[in-house]
């Protein structure tokens, strides 16, 4: 049975796709069968990982509001051994749509239960808010890594989010597990990183990765190419840390 991983924070821009599709690619680098599933209506892991818009047919909106079976909307990526549910703009509406339908917390976690058996990992990228589509994604998993950028405020809102994983666990989803807190975007020239990193592993303490995600130009530039870093670039830092990344989570089991 494969293991479902939540990439989540209500906070923009800490790092949540490029660590879905990097984490995603690198599992798959690896020689695990992987499902990245793009629950953020941005869609950026799904152009990020080389698929056009124009391409997609069918998104994660149809599983979730219409009932869409789940292999309809799976596509192949250019990554071997990758698939992703992919998204599309379409997705804004169903954070309302979705409301008055019946069991709306789960639409996601029974979706992906037919396909389980067919990869080791899924990676759920959720959008920036604690809405019912990072719900979906909780509910769904085994898991969550928190991406957590390394400037100043780092630890602010993650109460917020650590809040709704509680619930989450209590309400809906008893198996749910911190996966760890992964620290993004380091700058290793200032000291400011080095506090951050102090801070946060006192708070998070063993729950925090060995590996640490520094700023790196070439990850930043990869989407543009519709690449992970593992391909775009694989002798960059990018690509190494995202390769330790994906070993660390596979020990830790
Ligand atoms: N380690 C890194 N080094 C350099 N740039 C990075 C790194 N990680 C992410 N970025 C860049 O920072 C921006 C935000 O990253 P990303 O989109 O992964 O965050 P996000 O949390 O998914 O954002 P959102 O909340 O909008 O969904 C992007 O332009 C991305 O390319």
């Amino acid at each position: 049975m494969g293991k479902i991983i939540a990439i989540a924070n209500q906070k923009g821009g800490v790092g949540k796709t490029t660590t879905s599709v990097n984490l995603g690619a690198c599992l798959a680098y690896i020689g695990k069968r992987v499902l990245l599933v793009d629950v953020d209506p941005q869609g950026n892991a799904t152009s990020g990982i080389g698929i056009e818009k124009a391409d997609v047919e069918h998104c994660i909106y149809d599983i979730l509001v219409d009932d869409a079976d789940v292999k309809d909307v799976i596509k192949q990526t250019a990554v071997e051994n990758l698939d992703i549910i992919p998204a599309t703009i379409q997705l804004a509406g169903a954070e309302i749509e979705l409301v008055p339908t019946i069991s709306r917390e789960v639409r996601l976690k029974r979706a992906l239960e037919t396909v389980k058996n067919e990869y080791d990992y899924m990676v759920i990228d959720c959008p920036p808010s604690l809405g019912l589509l990072t719900i979906n994604a909780l509910t769904a998993s085994d898991a969550v890594l928190i991406p957590v950028q390394c400037e100043y405020y780092a630890l602010e809102g993650l109460s917020q989010l650590l809040n709704t994983v509680r619930l989450v666990q209590k309400h809906l989803n008893t198996d749910l597990m911190i996966e760890g807190v992964l620290l993004t975007m380091l700058d290793a020239r200032t000291n400011l990183g080095i506090q951050v990193i102090d801070e946060v592993k006192k708070y998070f303490q063993d729950k925090v990765y060995k590996t640490i995600i520094p700023r790196n130009i070439r990850l930043s530039e990869a989407p543009s190419h519709g690449q992970p870093i593992i391909i775009y670039d694989p002798r960059s830092r990018g690509a190494e840390v995202y390769l330790d990344l994906a070993k660390e989570v596979v020990v830790n089991g």
